[in-house]
């Protein structure tokens, strides 16, 4: 022991004579067990160095490996390939049998999406009078692990990666710290972190093609505007969007034309920013919302949703948002009168409310006329959908933005967005070619008509309330039980598959949730007729339809025989102002 000692510093084996008892202990434990505690000391002491040391060597080494020995790709959050990594990175063996985990009650991204995987049987979920209890539902939705990871290494495709995820000061921007991931591998080259990106993209195209992904304009104060991710939901089929058959084609095939590669090079070989924007309008509840999505889902886009009454969002903020868009996707503006923008001359918002809410009956005859599309013929080799008067010429237009943008500026209320800075935000240096704009909006009027020539808006669609052909299609939609039994085969399907259960269809007759019974197709076309027969035409709108069937789910017969009366408190209510009615 002596020779140890004498390799320590000098006065190092002495220190631990200093604590208080020490020499008792010592004496004690050589005199019980012929053990000199110093000698343990000592040893331990110079193990603890040598691990010390080691450590220091190790990360210092690692340092100077990773710095010179591997090429690093850095991809931030804001882009939509830092969500398909991280899905990609949970989907991966490593990581699903990673002993790290991390518990959540909501789905992390990357796990499929899915509701149907809660196992229940329906008769666990009532309670003694057969109500539906949502305690005891609570407690069989699933709990869901995540990898923890912050940093993993990996083997793919022969070559070594180290993945992390990282935070950044950013010193030059609001956004004070910034996410992003580091994929690093080893050698000089970039080349197969280059490879697992395109690997990782196909992965996801694959994955996500009948999916759609919502992402949210959110404004913090610290971190700045940012899109966040909402959701990735099933595409919203076009066939359950009701809307003129007409319309839906037309601009299907707008954007089809659009989108196309070809018509990129087309654009730019003529110098016309290859932009195309949308301007929806029409009352609350027509399906602005609901063709937009199903739009998205047709052509595999996903979807960024801003609002422009959001009392935080101002002009910087949507300028930020705007420059961070994908090269494609669709950018869906709501509210977008809200903007502090206000046509010229146009009559106050009262008078506007009023042409929606007093739509009587009478309103609607005369509306039968008008049809739901109006083409408005060739602006500058374009043409255009619009609402009459309101759709000012060309030659108006540039002159009007002028002196409108200092009225709307003045009139700045509801929104921090001026009609300039929206202008300027739509197709200046910040807005990205080859983007779907969709503007939405229920007050069409008040909109300045600079914001809707022709090359910011290009097709107009404008949206009535529900036509008879509207109403007979929801009440199809909502009784047909077609989704229900191809919803079960697939269900069946992946049973049979993978074993993974979903509900039980099988529901006893005590269950809570009453079925509605099969109907042939000749029955419903039946029972839809007698339904739609005894409502006006464009006069209420499809939410408001949609909204009463869905009182009546499962009774298509008790909804034939409540119509007339529900409709008649409505119109009642409506003539009245009064914004609620009695239940039926
Ligand atoms: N034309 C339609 N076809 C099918 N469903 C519709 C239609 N219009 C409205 N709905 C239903 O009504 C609800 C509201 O629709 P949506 O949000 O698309 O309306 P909106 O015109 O965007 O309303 P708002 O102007 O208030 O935003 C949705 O549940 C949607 O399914």
């Amino acid at each position: 022991m002596e020779t140890i000692r004498g390799y320590l510093p000098q006065g190092l084996p002495d220190t631990t004579a200093n604590i208080p008892g020490y020499g008792l202990i010592s004496k004690l434990a050589l005199k019980a067990f012929g053990v000199d505690i110093g000698d343990i000391v000592t040893i331990y002491l110079l193990l603890f160095g040598i691990y010390q040391g080691a450590r220091f060597v190790y990360y210092r080494a690692r340092i100077y490996f990773i710095d010179f020995a591997t090429s690093v790709v850095q991809i931030d959050q804001d882009e939509a390939l830092y969500y398909q990594i991280i899905a990609w990175m949970s989907a991966q063996r490593k990581t699903k049998h990673s002993r790290d985990l991390k518990a959540s009650s909501s789905r992390p991204i990357g796990q499929d999406s899915d509701d149907d995987d809660i196992e229940y049987n329906e008769t666990e979920l009532v309670d003694d009078t057969g109500l539906f209890n949502y305690e005891k539902w609570a407690g069989r939705t699933p709990v869901f692990y995540d990898t923890n990871f912050c940093e993993v290494s990996f083997l793919h495709g022969g070559n070594y990666f180290i993945f992390t995820k990282e935070e950044r000061e950013n010193k030059f921007s609001h956004v004070k710290w910034e996410r992003y991931i580091a994929l690093r591998c080893l050698g000089r080259s970039t080349q197969p972190i280059k490879d697992l990106v395109k690997h990782v993209k196909d992965w996801s195209s694959k994955r996500d093609s009948d999916t759609t992904t919502i992402f949210r304009s959110a404004v913090d104060r610290s971190r700045g505007a940012e899109w966040s991710r909402q959701a990735t939901r099933p595409s919203r089929p076009m066939d359950t969007v009701s809307l003129d058959e007409a319309q839906k084609k037309q601009i299907m095939f707008d954007i089809n034309d659009y989108l196309s590669p070809k018509t990129a090079c087309w654009y730019a070989t003529r110098g016309i920013p290859h932009r195309r924007g949308y301007l929806f309008h029409g009352p609350p509840g027509t399906g602005k919302t609901s063709l937009s999505f199903a739009l998205a889902g047709i052509f595999g886009l996903n979807i960024y949703c801003a609002s422009l009454s959001e009392p935080e969002l101002k002009e910087s903020d949507l300028a930020a948002l705007f420059r961070s868009l994908p090269q494609r996707c669709i950018v869906l503006l709501e509210d977008i009168d809200s903007a502090g923008i206000r046509r010229d001359g146009s009559s106050d918002n009262m008078e506007v409310h009023r042409n929606f809410d007093s739509h009587t009956d009478e309103d609607a005859d005369e509306d039968d006329g008008e049809g739901t599309i109006q083409k408005k013929g060739p602006v500058r080799g374009l043409w255009t959908w619009g609402f009459g008067a309101q759709q000012a010429t060309v030659q108006n237009i540039e002159k009007k933005a002028k002196s409108s943008s200092v009225t709307s500026e003045e009139n700045v209320g509801k929104s921090n967005i001026t009609l300039s800075g929206l202008l300027n935000i739509i197709d200046g240096a910040a807005s990205h070619e080859g983007r779907v704009l969709i503007m939405t909006t229920n007050y069409p009027e008040k909109l300045d008509s600079a914001l809707i020539r022709p090359g910011r808006v290009d097709l107009q669609i404008r949206f009535t309330l529900a036509t008879h052909d509207q109403i007979r299609a929801i009440f199809k939609r909502m009784y047909s039980t077609e989704h229900d039994a191809k919803r079960k085969n697939t269900e069946t399907q992946a049973t049979n598959e993978s074993s993974t259960c979903s509900c039980n269809h099988n529901a006893t007759p005590n269950s809570s949730a009453k079925t509605v019974e099969e109907l042939s197709p000749e029955r419903l076309t039946e029972l839809a007729e007698q339904f739609t027969a005894q409502l006006p035409d464009t006069t209420l709108s499809p939410a408001e339809i949609q909204g009463y069937l869905l009182m009546k789910k499962t009774d298509p017969i008790g909804a034939i025989v409540g119509v007339k009366e529900w409709k008649n408190k409505l119109l009642e209510a409506r003539k009245k102002g009064m914004k609620v009615i009695d239940s039926v």
